[in-house]
C-alpha cells in the first residue's frame, strides 16, 4: 500500500522516560505523540461528525509534531477511516464480548492499531502494540489497557491468518469488506459500472490522494513554476506535469503546498486535476459575462477568471455568507479584480439577475461527494441512498434555476465531484427531457478532450459529458457535462 508521505515510526519511549523537572512553577504540557493526534481526531470525527481533513489539519496545527510525525498522523487518520470496516471484522472476532458497546475512545484506538497491524508493513507489531497500551493505561484503567493488550497481542500472533485475502461468494460483500465501503454504495456501483470497474473504484478510493497545483497563467509559465516548487523544496519534491490539465502540476514530498511563498503571492493555486477541467470546459473568453452559482470557496471561480484574463465579469454566488469571504480572498491572493463575489440561494439567482443574460453559467453543484472518498474517506459510513436521493432533488432545482440565466447561444456547464449516475448522467438526461432549448455540447477544448480519448476516459462519438472516475487518472472522480442554449 502506498503512504500518504512518510512518518515516524518509533515509539514515544524517549520522551517518557526523561526526568521529570524538579521546582518548575509550572508543569509544561507534555507534547502529544502523533498516535494521540491522530485517535484524538479520530474519536472528534467518529463522535462529532467532523469532517477528517478540516479536524486533523486543526489538531496537526495545534500539536506541532515534526514533518515526519504529522506524516505518521495522518497515516492513521486516513487509513483507519477508510478500512474501517475490514478492521472492524477483524477486530469483532477477537473481542469476544461487547464488540459494539466499547467507549468511542477505545474502538478507535483498537481500530488505528489493527490498521498499523494489518496494512503497514512498515511499523514493526510489537511497536503498534506497545504504544495502544501506553495510551489506553494514560487514559482509561487497567482493566481496559489489559483488553487492548490482549487483543493486540492475539492480533499480532494471527497476522499471517488474517492478511490473507479473504474467500466470499457474494460480490457485495467480498468487495465491501476487502475495501471497506457500505453494502449499499458497492450494490449500486455493480449496478451502475459492473463488478471489475467497482473493485477498481474502491481500491482507488483507498489510495492517498495527489497533491496538484494550478499554474496562474497571468503570472508564470508551467515550467517556471515547476522549478520554482522544486527548488523551494530544497529539491526534495518530485514535480510532474499532469496528464489531465496542461495547467497542472502534480507535486510529491513538498509538505505543505499551502505554506509556499508562491501560494501565497498567487503564482499558483492547490486544485485537484479533474476539478480544473471543468473552468477549461467552460472556455470562458475575455469580456465575458460568467456566473459561478456554487463557487464557495472560489476554486473554479478564479480558473475561469484567469481563463478569462481577468477581463470581463466572474459574478460568484453561494449560499452561505461566510463564504463570500472565502471567494474574496482567494481572489485578492491571485490578484484578479474582475470576480465579485455575493451571497444568495442559487434556487433564487433568475430573480437576482436579468434572465437570458450570461455567457457562461457554471453550475458545480453540491453533491454526495463520492469522487472525493479519498479526500474525505468518512463519507462511506456518513452519507446514505437516501442522501443521493435528495441531494438530486435539490440539483435538479439548481439546474432548472441556472439555465434560466444562460443567453441563448451561451453555455452551461454541470459538474459535480460525485460518481453517482442519479446525481450526473441521468440527472442530465432528465434536464434535457425538461429543456429542449438546451443540447449537449461536445465541442470541448481539443486539449481537455485529447488525454481523456487517449485513455479510453470518454467513449466514442463524444456527447459533451464525462464521468472521469479515480482509478483512471489518479485524480478526484469528477462529472462534468456542457450544455447550449439554442
Ligand atoms: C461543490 S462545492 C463548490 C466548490 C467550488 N465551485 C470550487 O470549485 O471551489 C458546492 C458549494 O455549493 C454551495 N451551496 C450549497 N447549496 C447551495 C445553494 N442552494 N445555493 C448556492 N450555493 C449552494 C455550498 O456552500 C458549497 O460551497
Amino acid at each position: 500500500m502506498k503512504s500518504r508521505g512518510g512518518g515516524n515510526t518509533g515509539t514515544s519511549r524517549g520522551n517518557r522516560n526523561k526526568k521529570p523537572q524538579q521546582k518548575q512553577q509550572q508543569q509544561p504540557q507534555r507534547k502529544k505523540t502523533a498516535r494521540e493526534v491522530a485517535l484524538d481526531t479520530l474519536v472528534k470525527v467518529a463522535e462529532a461528525g467532523a469532517y477528517s481533513n478540516l479536524q486533523l489539519n486543526r489538531a496537526l496545527q495545534d500539536a506541532q509534531l515534526s514533518r515526519q510525525d504529522a506524516g505518521l498522523a495522518t497515516e492513521l487518520v486516513y487509513g483507519t477511516i477508510q478500512h474501517q470496516r475490514l478492521l472492524d471484522e477483524r477486530l469483532s472476532e477477537l473481542v469476544t464480548k461487547g464488540f459494539n458497546k466499547l467507549t468511542p475512545w477505545v474502538l478507535v484506538l483498537l481500530r488505528m492499531s489493527a490498521y498499523q497491524l494489518l496494512m503497514l508493513d512498515r511499523i514493526p507489531p510489537h511497536a503498534a502494540v506497545n504504544e495502544a497500551v501506553v495510551i489506553a493505561k494514560r487514559r482509561g484503567h487497567s482493566g481496559i489497557s489489559g483488553m487492548i493488550n490482549g487483543v493486540l497481542r492475539n492480533m499480532e500472533r494471527s497476522l499471517a491468518e488474517l492478511k490473507k485475502p479473504l474467500v466470499i461468494a457474494d460480490p457485495v460483500k467480498r468487495i465491501g469488506i476487502t475495501y471497506s465501503y457500505p453494502d449499499w454504495l458497492v450494490k449500486r456501483w455493480i449496478g451502475s459500472y459492473g463488478e471489475a470497474v467497482t473493485e477498481q473504484i474502491c481500491a482507488a478510493g483507498n489510495e492517498p490522494p495527489h497533491s496538484s497545483v494550478r499554474v496562474n497563467p497571468l503570472r508564470l509559465s508551467r515550467d517556471k513554476a515547476s522549478t520554482m516548487l522544486a527548488e523551494a523544496s530544497g529539491g526534495e519534491a518530485s514535480v510532474e506535469a499532469s496528464r489531465l490539465s496542461e495547467h497542472a502540476l502534480i507535486v510529491s514530498g513538498a509538505g505543505n503546498l499551502a505554506g509556499t511563498e508562491g501560494y501565497r503571492t498567487g503564482l499558483w493555486s492547490l486544485q485537484d486535476e479533474s476539478s480544473m477541467l471543468v473552468a477549461e470546459v467552460c472556455a470562458p473568453k475575455p469580456g465575458m459575462k460568467v456566473l459561478d452559482c456554487c463557487a464557495a470557496p472560489g476554486g473554479k471561480t478564479t480558473h475561469l477568471a484567469e481563463l478569462m484574463e481577468d477581463r470581463g465579469q466572474v459574478i460568484a454566488n453561494d449560499v452561505h455568507p461566510h463564504k463570500k469571504q472565502l471567494i474574496e480572498e482567494q481572489a485578492t491572493r491571485l490578484g484578479l479584480t474582475s470576480i465579485q463575489a455575493v451571497t444568495g440561494d442559487a434556487a433564487e439567482l433568475a430573480s437576482k439577475f436579468e434572465p437570458n443574460s450570461f455567457d457562461v453559467v457554471l453550475l458545480d453543484a453540491p453533491c454526495s461527494g463520492f469522487g472525493v472518498i479519498r479526500r474525505k474517506p468518512e463519507i462511506k459510513w456518513t452519507k446514505s441512498a437516501e442522501d443521493v436521493l435528495s441531494i438530486a432533488a435539490l440539483q435538479e432545482q439548481l439546474m432548472d434555476e441556472a439555465a434560466k440565466l444562460v443567453r441563448p447561444g451561451g453555455t452551461l456547464v454541470y459538474s459535480t465531484c460525485t460518481i453517482e449516475r442519479e446525481e450526473n448522467e441521468h440527472q442530465v438526461a432528465k434536464f434535457l427531457e425538461r429543456h429542449s432549448e438546451f443540447k449537449l455540447d461536445a465541442k470541448w477544448p481539443a486539449q481537455v478532450l485529447r488525454p481523456l480519448q487517449e485513455a479510453h476516459a470518454i467513449a466514442e462519438p463524444f456527447s459533451g459529458m464525462v464521468q472521469l472516475l479515480p482509478q483512471q487518472f489518479g485524480s478526484d472522480g469528477f462529472f462534468i457535462a456542457r450544455l447550449t442554449r439554442q
